[in-house]
């Protein structure tokens, strides 16, 4: 007789716990006293055009913000970078209370959102999925967000969430300039090497964490509760809240810092 596997379903977020022999998994705790200060790190440039911004589609996971990466019109470069890296899309990781969402921290320290504007290397490879399969070939910039003010630029990206609420939905987005959700009053960064926090996992990203955090407002947040994972045909709908991985161990690996 055939015999019945039931899988049990473990949560997305826990996911496999390594990847099998990964020894360079994010997210990870930055522990501020053991960051080693770099002075060959060089400032970072973001070269962002507004006029490349797409969509924003929700993709079960999170909500992403897409860009036009055919050509080098949005890009990073300087920092740990050897070249200069392609803007394609930004999105974020929240928790269902403020009191935790990041999927990076501080000396432990939780933040109730982290954005991540994920870049490739347009000068290696010749389309992000091959980028995301390759050492170096991925860039992310995290920004850690805390409640407090209203973020006068997030405004306009959480005025048009409500259109994507549901997995799979996907609203046309354009001219968002990703550098008004940069930290104003300093560069300052650590960078380690890490991978995706979701699949494929892959260990082909060069972090780069801000170290000074931006502040939106409790009910900006909120929205970003009010998605969903979610389609509009599943009886049962899920908020959309808790989308961060648990931390990874650092495995001998040196988080740098760009400041002393
Ligand atoms: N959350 S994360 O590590 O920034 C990240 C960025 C880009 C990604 O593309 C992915 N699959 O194609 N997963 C993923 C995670
Ligand atoms: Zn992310």
């Amino acid at each position: 007789s055939s015999k019945y596997v039931l899988s049990h379903v473990h949560p997305m977020w826990q996911g496999p716990l390594a990847v099998p022999g990964g020894d360079k998994q994010s997210p990870i705790d930055i522990v501020v006293r053991k960051s080693v200060f770099d002075p060959q790190l060089k400032p970072l440039t973001f070269q962002y055009d507004p006029r490349t911004c797409q969509q924003i589609w929700n993709n079960g996971y999170s909500f992403l913000v897409e860009y036009d990466d055919t050509s080098d019109k949005s890009t990073l470069s300087g920092g740990p970078l050897q070249d200069p890296y392609r803007l394609c899309q930004f999105h974020f990781h929240w928790g269902e209370s403020n009191a935790w969402g990041s999927e990076h921290t501080v000396d432990r320290r939780l933040f109730p959102a982290e954005l991540h504007l994920v870049h490739w290397n347009a000068e290696r490879y010749s389309l992000f999925e091959e980028a995301v399969m390759e050492e170096n070939g991925l860039a992310v910039i995290g920004v850690f967000l805390k409640v407090g003010k209203r973020h006068e630029g997030l405004q306009k990206l959480v005025d048009a969430l409500p259109a994507v609420r549901h997995k799979e939905s996907v609203v046309e987005f354009t001219k968002f300039d990703p550098a008004c959700l940069l930290p104003t009053n300093t560069q300052d960064y650590w960078t380690y090497a890490g991978s995706l926090t979701t699949p494929p996992l892959t260990e082909s990203v060069s972090w780069i964490i801000m170290k000074q955090h931006i502040e939106v407002s409790h009910d900006q947040l909120a929205v970003f509760r009010s998605l969903l994972f979610t389609s509009a045909e599943e009886e049962v709908q899920k908020s959309m809240v808790n989308n961060f991985r648990v931390q990874q161990a650092m495995k001998g690996r040196t988080v740098r810092s760009s400041f002393t």
